[in-house]
């Protein structure tokens, strides 16, 4: 083919890798264009250019910001954030297509640093289902297309689309071409996730050992995640000679996605010692930039997520918690700082133990009694075994609620069982210890609360009245605890009760009882001797 070689002038304002930097490897990013291929995860212009601002500011050295013909909204889009940015490349994304490329080429001119990115599918697949050409039309248009664009920016990438299932004697004719044609970055995307990471290097020594001006171009790799090989695949692709990783923010992109940015640039950040790569990026706005596309797009991201999942740099279980709270390292193998969170959370479960419940209590300025801290740790292993999260609200509750059960109260709730629904009658099973002897008794109510509250009005009958039930949720959910405070009124003396229990009718009870033993206890400091029986 009668191409012009143009391998000897690499575009003047590419980024290309520094030739005293041979281990410096480049990120693309292409959230805004691949990314928003994902179905559903269209987003407004102000969105985009908040993500390319936050991009930009965290060092990402390409940003693929949209595909100009695809839409005006495109268009525009890339064409704002070309105007706005401050050190990254712009880059657009054009079909094999002159029209294409010209449309990207007016969205990325007003950039610093412009980029056109023009890509054709090479697999056997593509040539025949999508392209009807053969393989000597294929290579045509790269060298049409190509020249093309390069005449109109002297930073120009180009992609054989499904390089992956190409036939390599094929692939590397066709780098061939797009290199002569003026292609300052060469990329080779693995479009349907379809490689493995030892083919996935392979190629790129196959390229680097066949093409001749390869050495001279940046070789990016370009991975998506159908397998779950889209991070691994990316590294062997560098390990191989690729010096350009092509991703996206939490790896949004069409069906299971892109390689995740962040996966990519922490792996070569904390594996450093068996891979020798680095990137110029702040890692500490990775979070910031996380949660903005989360929103954005409206793809939340899994909570098991590597590096951005909310369970990223977080521990329940009690001998991680220990570890952790002892020497991060333990646990930990990047600091939760170095992505922007503030710290690692160690959250209170079923699986904690004392170690986490006692710094859980100092960073909620509890101070309790060794007695009275292994009492507050037995009632918090039974509410985290009856309820799925415990939050620091949950805590203080129970802190609360145990501060306020005397530890020698006279009344004391042995059982309670209700029998609640449609229909009456609402009834209530309960036994209460008085001064150490047990007394069962049922009764009956409007509620289960009425029944509850009447039932222990039969044990322990007084002439006090409820001057406030109030209960209060403390966390959202269903299975949230419920606070419950009681006032009652005697002579002119208030007393309160408050309790808290997952059951709110037991929460109920107990608060109730609560302001009863207040109450004896009160009775008491005027006589002493007083029987329980409450009523005046
Ligand atoms: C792997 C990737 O991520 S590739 C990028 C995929 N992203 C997108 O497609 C999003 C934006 N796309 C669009 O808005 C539209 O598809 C447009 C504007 C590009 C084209 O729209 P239409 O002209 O209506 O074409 P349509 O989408 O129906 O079909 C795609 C056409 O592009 C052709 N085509 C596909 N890839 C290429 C390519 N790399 N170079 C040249 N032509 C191509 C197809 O053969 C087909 O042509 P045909 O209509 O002659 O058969
Ligand atoms: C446009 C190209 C690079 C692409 O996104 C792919 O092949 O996955
Ligand atoms: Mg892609």
């Amino acid at each position: 083919m009668n191409t012009t070689d143009r391998t000897d002038t690499p575009g003047a304002n590419q980024t290309a890798v520094d030739a005293n930097d041979p281990n410096h490897v480049l990120i693309f990013d292409t959230t805004l264009r691949d990314g928003e291929q994902s179905p559903g995860a269209t987003m407004t212009l102000q969105e985009k250019l908040d993500i390319a601002a936050i991009l930009d500011q965290m060092g990402v050295d390409i940003i693929e910001a949209g595909f100009p013909i695809a839409s005006e909204g495109d268009f525009e889009a890339v064409s704002e954030i070309a105007r706005m940015a401050e050190r990254s490349v712009i880059c657009g994304l054009a079909r094999a297509a002159k029209g294409d490329i010209d449309r990207a080429w007016d969205a990325v001119r007003h950039a610093k640093k412009p980029r056109i990115h023009t890509f054709i599918g090479t697999s056997p697949l593509h040539r025949q289902h999508q392209l009807a050409m053969d393989r000597d039309q294929v290579l045509r248009k790269i060298e049409d297309t190509v020249s093309h664009a390069r005449a109109l920016c002297d930073n120009v990438q180009w992609s054989p689309m499904d390089a992956t299932r190409t036939e390599r004697d094929y692939l590397i004719e066709t780098v061939k071409v797009a290199i002569a044609a003026g292609a300052t970055t060469i990329n080779i995307p693995d479009t349907v996730g379809y490689t493995a990471p030892r083919e996935s290097a392979q190629i790129i020594r196959d390229l680097l050992e066949n093409v001749p001006g390869l050495d001279k171009c940046v070789i990016a790799t370009h991975c998506h995640n159908d397998l779950g090989m889209a991070t691994a695949n990316s590294l062997a692709a560098v390990e191989a000679g690729a010096r350009q990783i092509e991703c996206t923010i939490n790896g949004l992109g069409e069906r299971a996605g892109n390689t995740a940015l962040e996966e990519v640039v922490m792996a070569l950040r904390v594996r450093r010692d068996i891979m020798p790569y680095h990137t110029g990026l702040d890692t500490t706005k990775i979070m910031s930039a996380s949660r903005m596309v989360a929103t954005a797009s409206g793809f939340p991201v899994q909570f098991n997520k590597a590096i951005v999942g909310k369970n990223a740099f977080a521990h329940e279980s009690g001998i991680h918690q220990d570890g952790v709270l002892k020497n991060a390292e333990t646990f930990e193998i990047m600091k939760p700082e170095d992505v922007g969170l503030s710290a690692s959370a160690l959250v209170m479960g079923k699986h904690s133990g004392r170690a986490a419940f006692r710094a859980k209590l100092k960073d909620l300025g509890i101070d309790l009694g060794d007695n009275a801290f292994q009492e507050a740790f037995v009632r918090f292993k039974a509410l985290a075994d009856s309820k799925k999260d415990v939050y620091d609200e949950d805590i203080v509750a129970l802190i609360d609620d145990e501060r306020t059960s005397a530890a020698n109260d006279r009344i004391r709730i042995r059982s309670l069982r209700v029998v609640c629904g449609t229909g009456a009658p609402r009834s209530a099973e309960l036994t209460l210890a008085i001064d150490g002897v047990d007394h069962e008794v049922t009764a009956e109510g409007d509620g289960p609360v009425d029944a509850a509250f009447a039932a222990v009005n039969k044990l322990v009958p007084h002439e006090a009245v409820l001057k406030l039930y109030q209960v209060n949720a403390v966390m959202d959910g269903i299975d949230a605890q419920a606070t419950v405070s009681v006032k009652l009124e005697e002579d002119g003396r208030i007393v309160t009760g408050q309790a808290a229990d997952t059951d709110t009718v037991v929460a109920s009870t107990r608060a109730y009882v609560i302001a009863l033993n207040r109450l004896t206890l009160r009775r008491g400091k005027s006589a002493p001797n007083a029987t329980i029986s409450l009523a005046s």
